[in-house]
């Protein structure tokens, strides 16, 4: 029966601005319809108060119609308005039946939780002030007749059916609010994931890898002392700020993307250990591979590679596409010696394997963090070390 209540509108996704404002249209109707029912047979059979009974039967009436009407045009404004006038007439026309007596008044704070949800900030103001003033000069008019104050059964009704209407509409809001902060929050991750990584492979692009370079050498400023002993910098643990920054959001996830190519999942950046190395990585003659096979193999060549590359990594080591069919690995805890070791075996491996049924080189650049670089200075020799590789020939890893 529920279910049947919330119609899904087609032309109003998730992610349609007016999406909740349907869902709290449907709500307040299925609240408002519940309500007259349940109170017109109150009036009708408990308290025998037919006049209110008749009031209730015209909110049911009034409030079904509504929904009909939605139902069939789902025009979110109209019906916004429609639910607010309602709800906030009747309301005020039991208030004033009533002289504000039998605590009916308490009905009148469900008016500004309606009005503000469905008809925005300043309608709501407006109709909530009129709400009040009223509800002012009804106290006002009984302070004038100096009556006792009379607590019946009407009164703990309208109390306890007040109280159960404002704790399901907050409900209502707090859910609504939650999960829009949910999606802004998952969104906010992936925008900031897609600005960090490469479509094609799944690893990280070149602007992530500046920044990360940037912060890794900019802490070293101050602390030469460690580069170059191959010891672990005590600074560096994973509580030091700037390791934390860098390790923070640095989680790939596993899933496919739609073309279904990018999907390497990246590790956690660790924490900076000295020394460092750090190699660029080129395809030797890839401009043929397009050139023969055209650029969607290409592009496979370029994945396929990158997911060799990536299951070569040690757990520290860090993996990114500097551009075109370039990579970039930085190299923790790794002096120039070690690099060589490490980055002649990915050559060796890469030389024998088969990618898209081709045979593959790579040319590496390989150089060590010195003082005073920084990670312009740290790319610019590899990148002269990769141009010597290439012009020794290729497939074969240089020094700088
Ligand atoms: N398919 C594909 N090709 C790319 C991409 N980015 C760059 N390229 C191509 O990579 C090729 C690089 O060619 P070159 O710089 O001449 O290098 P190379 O042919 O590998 O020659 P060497 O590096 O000297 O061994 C160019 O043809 C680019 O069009 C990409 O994302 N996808």
């Amino acid at each position: 029966m529920i279910r049947f209540w919330y119609k899904q509108f087609p032309q109003y996704p998730p992610d349609h601005p007016d999406y909740w404002r349907i869902r709290l249209i449907e709500h307040s109707l299925l609240i408002t319809t519940s309500y007259f029912l349940i109170l017109t047979l109150i009036n009708l059979l408990y308290f025998e108060g037919y006049q209110y009974a008749l009031l209730d039967g015209c909110g049911l009436l009034i409030s079904l119609s509504i929904y009909y009407h939605f139902r069939k045009k789902g025009q979110v404004k109209t019906t916004s308005w429609a639910v607010t006038i309602m709800i906030a007439s009747l309301i005020m026309l039991f208030v004033i039946s009533t002289e504000g007596y039998s605590h009916s008044l308490f009905w009148a704070t469900l008016i500004p939780p309606f009005s503000f949800f469905l008809i925005g900030r300043t309608w709501g103001t407006v109709i909530s002030c009129l709400t009040f003033s009223v509800c002012a000069l009804l106290v006002y008019l009984q302070t004038q007749h100096l009556e006792p104050v009379n607590f019946g059964t009407g009164s703990l009704f309208n109390v306890i059916e007040v109280c159960i209407a404002q704790i399901l509409l907050l409900r209502f809001y707090e859910k609504t609010r939650f999960s829009a902060y949910k999606k802004l929050a998952l969104r906010n991750i992936e925008i900031q994931k897609m600005a960090e990584t490469d479509k094609l492979t799944g690893l990280y692009n070149r602007e992530k890898l500046d920044v990360v370079l940037d912060k890794l050498l900019n802490t070293h400023g101050d602390n030469t002392g460690a580069i170059n002993t191959g010891a672990i910098n005590p600074r560096f643990n994973t509580t030091d700020k700037i390791s934390a920054a860098v390790t923070h959001q640095a989680i790939i996830d596993n899933s496919k993307d739609n073309n279904g190519i990018s999907s390497i999942a990246l590790k956690p950046i660790p924490p900076v250990q000295y020394p460092i190395s750090v190699a660029i990585i080129d395809i030797d003659y890839f401009k043929r591979i397009n050139d023969n096979h055209g650029h969607l193999v290409g592009d496979k060549v370029l994945y396929e590679l990158a997911q060799l590359l990536q299951s070569k990594m040690r757990s520290d080591d860090l993996l990114a596409r500097w551009g075109g069919e370039e990579f970039v690995v930085i190299l923790p805890n790794t002096n120039l010696e070690n690099a060589i070791e490490l980055t002649e075996r990915l050559r060796l491996y890469i030389a024998t394997e088969n990618i898209q049924d081709m045979a593959l080189t790579i040319s590496l650049g390989v150089t060590q963090y010195a003082i005073k670089d920084n990670a312009h200075s740290l790319l610019e020799r590899a990148d002269k070390a990769l141009y010597q590789a290439k012009s020794q020939g290729r497939n074969c890893v240089a020094v700088a």
